[in-house]
């Protein structure tokens, strides 16, 4: 399976939460907790897939983001690359777009995440509040 590209975003506020949304029924894991992102289209750069996401599924602009890190997976359904970036410069209220529901979580306790997402919790909280 040739990997997918996907774009994650981690939205910070000032207080350290961050945002996370559910996956909606009828996905692939449906109902299973992650941060909100998607697949990058052809043509597109990984932050222009990231803003884009963040407009259709959120209604939120983000203004800039720091690449962060990458984790590859291997689903049943996908092989994915993960880009994940951090963004403390962004406007707006979340809103649910697409139906799904989200939460800012401080100590994240919404649950199931998707499995290639939990490590990336414990890295989280080495830069959340820095
Ligand atoms: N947005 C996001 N996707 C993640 C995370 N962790 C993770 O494994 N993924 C995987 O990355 C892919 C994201 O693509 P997507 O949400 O646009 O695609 P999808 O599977 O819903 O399919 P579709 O959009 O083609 O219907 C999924 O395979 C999802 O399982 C995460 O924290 N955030």
């Amino acid at each position: 399976m040739k990997p997918v590209d996907v774009a994650v975003g981690i939205l910070v506020k000032p207080n350290g939460d961050v945002l996370l949304g559910q996956r909606p029924a009828g996905k692939p894991y449906d109902g299973y907790w992650e941060f909100p992102g998607g697949k990058v289209d052809p043509g597109e750069t990984i932050l222009e897939a990231l803003k884009r996401e963040f407009v259709e599924e959120l209604g939120l602009q983000i203004h800039s983001a720091e690449e962060w890190c990458g984790v590859e997976y291997v689903y049943p359904h996908a092989h994915v690359r993960l880009h994940f970036y951090i963004s403390r410069d962004w406007s707006g209220e979340p809103q649910s777009l697409e139906g799904q529901a989200f939460a800012w979580q401080g100590a994240v306790g919404v649950e199931p995440l998707l499995p290639a997402t939990i490590p990336l919790l414990e890295w989280l909280e080495q830069v959340r509040y820095s």
